[in-house]
């Protein structure tokens, strides 16, 4: 069973007032390879304030997943953080051992990913599951563990929980199955979560109910989210706030409400333009001509530059920065002196 070792007090790193949960500052991951080293993740810059869910977004291979990765210290080597600082409600945390980060999943940080399975042990009934866990990070007793884990199913919408803890989780639906994954997430009341397409896999008809509980459970919790997906209809109905990405970096990011309709950089008004309408799921947001480049083939410039309408001589050689642009920050030449 996937499980987190909870046993040391790490209540130094809960939240103080005013403080974000997650602060990532100028964030780059790269993958050696054999052909040179590939930059994956490019001075990436990020904060979640507690009971806030910051939407990432953006194109296959924008370096979503990868970001969320490095937040939990699951990069797989040989990825590595190259540059820039996490900090998880004030502590830094990118330095940290594999023990230390061990500690902290799953009690400061949980996790969400898009198969509920691989979260989930076959050969342990839901209860024993989510007893193991609260109990280890808890001097919780059996019993009062099993009230906890009773509670938890309940308060993820699983319908008579008391059977359902005797269950094992193939005898659960997916999206009865992903419930129970949050509740694992949440038994520790983490003050972050990172939840990378959890809705992704579900039928469409459930994944607004999942949406829908994660967002009332980061309210009532003040839990911070990061929530990854490439789906922009998910993150308008989920997210308080969104940052775009693109081949490794943010490009623009800002209010959910501002980014949707008063987008700035000609990569988000692509993104938009491919929803028809914001109740409908979009799948594929390469509806944009032409597609991200591959990490070893980057342009120079801006790395949307071959595909933006607007590109004028200066995205090609230049990386722009973010900049205030309307009511959001975007990293177009358009905002910041001009293309030509
Ligand atoms: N082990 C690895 N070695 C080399 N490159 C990698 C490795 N893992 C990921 N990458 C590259 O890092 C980039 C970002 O990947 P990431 O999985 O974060 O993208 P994403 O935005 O989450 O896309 P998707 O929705 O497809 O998962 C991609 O170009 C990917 O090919």
């Amino acid at each position: 069973m996937q499980t987190f070792d909870h046993s040391n007090d790490l209540r130094d790193v809960r939240s103080s007032p005013g403080q974000p949960v997650l602060e990532v500052s100028n964030l780059s991951v790269e993958f050696p390879t054999r052909r040179g080293v590939l930059t994956a993740i490019d001075g990436v810059s990020m904060r979640i304030e507690p009971g806030e869910i910051l939407g990432v977004v953006g194109e296959s291979g924008a370096g979503k997943s990868i970001t969320g990765l490095a937040v939990l210290g699951l990069l797989e080597a040989p990825g590595r953080i190259a540059a820039g600082e996490i900090h998880l409600s004030g502590r830094r945390i990118d330095r940290l051992s594999e023990k230390e980060l061990t500690r902290i999943r799953g009690c400061e940080m949980g996790a969400i990913f898009q198969d509920p399975l691989t979260a989930l042990n076959p050969l342990f009934t839901v209860g024993a599951q989510l007893e193991e866990t609260i109990r280890l990070h808890s001097d919780l007793s059996r019993e009062a563990a099993r009230e906890r884990a009773l509670h938890l199913l309940k308060e993820v919408g699983i319908p008579a929980p008391r059977e359902r803890l005797s269950q094992y989780p193939h005898q659960f639906s997916g999206g009865m199955r992903q419930r129970v994954v949050i509740a694992l997430a949440l038994a520790a009341e983490p003050a972050l979560i990172i939840a990378d397409e959890p809705t992704t896999a579900l039928d469409v008809s459930i994944q607004a109910q999942i949406t829908t509980l994660l967002r009332r459970l980061c309210k009532d919790h003040r839990t911070g989210i990061m929530l990854v997906t490439h789906d922009m209809g998910v993150i308008a109905e989920t997210a308080d706030r969104v940052a775009v990405m693109y081949s490794g970096r943010i490009v623009e990011t800002g209010r959910v409400e501002d980014v949707i309709h008063n987008a700035q950089h000609p990569y988000t008004k692509g993104l938009m333009a491919a929803i028809p309408s914001l109740h409908e799921r979009v799948d594929n947001l390469s509806q944009i001509d032409g597609s991200m480049p591959r990490l070893n083939a980057r342009p120079s410039g801006c790395a949307f530059n071959p595909r933006c309408p607007m590109a004028g001589p200066r995205c090609r050689s230049e990386a722009p920065r973010l900049v205030p642009a309307g009511p959001n920050e975007a990293a177009c030449f358009l905002h910041d002196g001009g293309v030509a």
